[in-house]
């Protein structure tokens, strides 16, 4: 309980003041509440035994006032808790979200997507369920249980200590079982997780799932999932019911037992009738308050479940951050050099082993071989996102992993294998990574992207809504949308991951044209491609076969060699003659490939 209280109180920083005030005004309702039930003994003893008229009125009247101004403390305390309650969940989301964009690629990927939306989803309102529970029913009954001790104490000494006894077993049941319950939230909810992922990924699949009619089968998958989650969360269930039904029976047991001996007190005069009515009244609601306060127990070992997994990826943001490192935006095309550059996933395979090679300033390369050879790899280690396990990537001679990874990529242009639209409009999307750019900008990029005129015939133009996914947006649009984003940042330095991959041979060849034009020197650009007709006319090509460079040259350089690059030429064209491009002009290689593959 003090865990949590501490990691809650560590979320309110921002509004700690108000959380001050709040508990001060709670205190003042706690007092109301705890001192009314010593006003039995005034009126019995005071008022009704001696006939007194007057003192019964008196009593009433401070009785009502006292009353009114508990009241209306505790309304002003809700309006604190409520603001206080947005402004923690607000201030927890916008930190748990900043943490996720910051979370390195590899641990992101790692990380199932039902598991990043369920910390928003089920933790933090389950933190918001524990901190207003704790906040009003275990704050009021803790101060319940402390002034009503002191009351007891000052009736009778004998009573009030077998009381607190009583009221420390109903407590400490369910703290006793208090880890086992953790346990089984913390299972229910890693399940329950997996099936949120599950959901996600079964709506974003649809296609396929329809496509190759797999309705049966992921329904059966989908209740394998379930079983497993019934099982934990019945568990679940049942502890949270265990921690409600323990302090319970102790209550009533404590009943018992007090009720005879207090009655017994009386009965041998001991103490007074209107200490008896005092006595009980007291009991009855210092009972309820620690029963209570036992009762906000299963939401306090939820909400320290759900603080775990929160705290695990804020606290994981603080390490990622302190490795910061200072640089520079880009310029101009940088020269990139990799020494001996290796690269291992986290279960130990090496995808790339020792490739040195060096892409000069400004110009265009390109990176091709089969498939799993590790190009996808590469540029990952040269947007910055995965950090070498061996040798050295630089970039102007300095070491990639010592710049500021926000800082170099946002002077970098990227267009990736499988291109992600955003929920708005087309401009919104080119937009997005240059949030002022003008209009006319927007409309340059978009026609050297070979998109603009697909735009413009569009009933809303650039105006347009793609929906989630861009899913209203062909493959081949969608790319060339992808890479107007790209290109509206001017960028130094631009990586293309396999964008012709989605595109039909005459736009994947226009598309093509449009990176040759791009290649003017002023920017460096390395390209992924397995569609060799694109990449053709790059100023050097870098063959890589199972992580390693296995050739590299110009495009007629390489068919001279006769190695793997002639060979995949061979299987993508059919064409086995050996005609070098550079006598044809720039375009040459690009414009056989598509007369061979239309
Ligand atoms: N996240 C990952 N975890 C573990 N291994 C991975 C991961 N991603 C890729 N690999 C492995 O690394 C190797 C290189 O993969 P990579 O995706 O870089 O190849 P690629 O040349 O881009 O392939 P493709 O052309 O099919 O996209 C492969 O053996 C692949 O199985």
């Amino acid at each position: 309980m003090l865990a949590v209280l501490g990691k809650l109180w560590s979320f309110m920083q921002p509004c700690r003041s108000r959380a001050l005030l709040f508990l001060l005004i709670a205190a003042v309702e706690m007092t109301v509440i705890a001192l009314a039930p010593l006003s039995f003994k005034f009126i019995i003893d005071r008022a009704i035994i001696p006939g007194d008229r007057e003192a019964f009125a008196l009593i009433l009247l401070i009785i009502g006032t006292v009353g009114t101004f508990g009241i209306a403390a505790g309304v002003a305390g809700d309006r604190l808790l409520a603001r206080i309650n947005a402004a923690v969940q607000q201030r927890l989301r916008m930190r748990l979200f900043s943490a996720m964009q910051r979370m390195g690629a590899e641990r992101f990927q790692a990380t199932p997507s039902g598991e990043h939306v369920s910390r928003f989803s089920v933790d933090l309102p389950v933190i918001e369920g524990a901190m207003t529970s704790m906040m009003t029913i275990g704050l009021q009954s803790l101060s319940v249980v402390a002034m009503s001790a002191v009351v007891l104490f000052s009736l009778q000494w004998s009573m009030a200590l077998i009381i607190l006894f009583g009221a420390a077993l109903i407590y400490l049941g369910p703290q006793l079982l208090e880890r086992r319950a953790r346990t089984a939230f913390a299972a229910y909810r890693e399940e329950f997780g997996e099936m949120t992922a599950d959901v996600g990924e079964y709506v974003r699949g649809q296609a396929v799932i329809q496509g190759f009619s797999l309705q049966r089968t992921i329904t059966a998958r989908f209740a394998d999932r379930l079983s497993g989650l019934f099982v934990s969360h019945y568990r679940r269930n049942a502890a949270s019911a265990t921690l409600d039904r323990v302090p319970m029976v102790s209550l009533l047991l404590m009943n018992f037992g007090i009720i005879g001996f207090g009655s017994y007190l009386a009965l041998i005069q001991v103490i007074s009738l209107g200490d008896l009515v005092a006595f009980f009244t007291i009991y009855t609601s210092m009972g309820n308050a620690v029963y209570n306060l036992t009762a906000v127990l299963p939401s306090v070992v939820d909400a320290r479940v759900s603080l775990d997994r929160v705290t695990e990826l804020l606290d994981m943001q603080e390490e990622e951050k302190s490795g910061l490192k200072t640089g520079l935006p880009l310029q101009a095309g940088p020269e990139l050099r990799m020494e001996g550059l290796s690269y291992a996933y986290s279960d130990g395979r090496e995808a790339l082993k020792r490739v040195s090679l060096t892409i000069e300033a400004g110009s265009t390369v390109a990176f091709v071989g089969p498939s799993g050879s590790g190009k996808s790899t590469l540029l990952q280690l040269l947007l910055g996102l995965r950090e070498p396990s061996g040798g050295a990537l630089l970039l102007n001679e300095a070491d990639l992993h010592a710049l500021d990874g926000e800082l170099y990529r946002s002077s970098i242009g990227v267009v990736f294998q499988e291109p992600f639209l955003f929920r708005g409009t087309l401009l919104d999307n080119i937009r997005i990574g240059k949030p002022d750019a003008s209009m006319d900008e927007v409309i340059a990029a978009a026609q050297q992207a070979d998109i603009a005129s697909s735009i413009e015939a569009l009933p809303d133009g650039y105006m347009t809504q793609v929906g989630e996914d861009g899913g209203n947006l062909s493959g081949g649009q969608k790319q060339r949308v992808a890479l107007a984003r790209a290109l509206l940042r001017n960028p130094a330095l631009l990586l293309l991951d396999e964008v012709t991959s989605a595109l039909d041979p005459l736009s994947e060849s226009a598309v093509g044209r449009t990176i040759s034009k791009l290649s003017h020197g002023e920017r460096t650009i390395v390209i992924v491609s397995h569609r060799l007709a694109t990449i053709a006319n790059a100023d050097r090509i870098f063959v890589l076969r199972d992580g390693e460079l296995a050739e590299w040259g110009t495009h007629d350089e390489l068919r001279m060699k006769r190695g793997l690059y002639d060979s995949m030429w061979e299987q993508q064209t059919g064409d086995s003659t050996i005609e070098p491009v550079g006598q044809g002009g720039a375009c040459d290689a690009e414009a056989k490939a598509e007369r061979l593959s239309v």
